[in-house]
């Protein structure tokens, strides 16, 4: 397969804080590589280093040549920050960087593909949070690229946005376009990319397809009960499985769908009343939990465990 992107022992220190702790990874022509991992893991010094826009030492290649060197109109980069001029519509953006490269494509089409066309003429601070973002999307698609590099492109962005855009990433890829993206949103990993990097103080702690990301480190499926639990409730459920307490909501690991009426039967031997059941199959979401230490909220915030008690029984 061809490499468009290879990185080897990347590293780059911030005075005494070491963002990247060499870091090697590669993606071909299409693939959807896909970084995830706590506030401060290195996504975005990981990001800056394979575009050329931070130093760091180590080995990266796009296209066969450094990230300095390599031809620009090959590459489409969305910075974390990005703070466009705004009295300018998103037209106006979207049109000025588009005056950057000698072929691009049409602006309009480009509005269209992220969801602006009826915003188009709306000056760039009088959009909403997740306007301005697709606006800052739509700037790095234009000129065409084959090589893209999104920094967070859905944060702020609502839920049929980010789905659209996922959309477009997807048919990006189809046509061969290779996506580096990091995001906070597991589902967003877990729906988009081919392979996902979960980074960790600097390091790359996986590097896999969701699928066997899931299979190696996601662990068993989980009963979830919603209600009003404190860290004694799990010791009370006389359930042969292991029952914590994980962001104030009881998890039972291992349940298979037929056992689901014994633990509801121990919830109610122990008086305990719950509001919801979920039942589900280890996702990325439980990856991530599990090689970070820390939970990600479904609506894509980090957060830490509020307290974990019972144990294998
Ligand atoms: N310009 C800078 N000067 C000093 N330290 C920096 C700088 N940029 C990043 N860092 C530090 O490097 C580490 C990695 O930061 P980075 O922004 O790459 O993390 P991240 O994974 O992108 O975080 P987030 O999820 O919050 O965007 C952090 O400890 C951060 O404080």
């Amino acid at each position: 397969m061809d490499e468009v992107l290879v990185a080897e022992d990347v590293r780059r220190r911030y005075g005494d804080t070491v963002a990247l702790d060499g870091v090697s990874l590669s993606a071909a022509a299409g693939e959807v590589l896909a970084l995830v991992g706590p506030n401060g893991a290195g996504k975005t010094t990981l990001v800056r280093a394979l575009t050329g826009t931070t130093d760091a030492e180590g080995r990266v290649e796009l296209f066969g040549e450094s990230p300095r060197d390599v031809d620009r109109s090959r590459i489409g980069l969305l910075p974390q920050s990005f703070d466009p001029h705004e009295r300018l519509s998103a037209r106006e953006l979207v049109a000025y960087y588009a005056g950057l490269y000698d072929e691009t494509r049409d602006v309009d089409a480009v509005l269209s593909d992220v969801g602006l066309t009826d915003s188009a003429q709306t000056y760039y601070e009088n959009l909403s949070g997740g306007q301005q973002r697709r606006t800052c999307v739509a700037t790095a698609l234009i000129n065409d690229p084959d090589l893209l590099v999104l920094d967070e492109p859905t944060t702020g962005i609502d839920p049929a946005g980010r789905q659209a855009l996922w959309d477009l990433l997807s048919g990006l890829s189809d046509r061969g376009v290779t996506i580096v993206v990091t995001t906070h949103y597991m589902e967003e990993a877990q729906q988009l990319a081919d392979r996902v990097g979960l980074l960790a103080d600097g390091r790359l702690a996986a590097l896999d397809s969701p699928t066997r990301l899931v299979a190696e480190h996601g662990g068993d499926s989980q009963l979830i009960v919603d209600g009003d639990f404190d860290e004694t409730t799990p010791d009370r459920i006389d359930y042969p499985a292991r029952t914590v307490l994980r962001n104030g909501r009881l998890v039972v690991y291992g349940v298979r769908p037929e056992s689901i009426g014994q633990v509801v039967a121990e919830l109610d031997a122990a008086g305990v009343g719950y509001d919801s059941l979920t039942w589900k199959e280890p996702d990325l979401e439980d990856v991530y939990l599990e090689l970070t230490g820390t939970g990600v909220g479904r609506g894509g915030d980090p957060r830490s465990e509020e307290a974990t008690a019972g144990g294998v029984r």
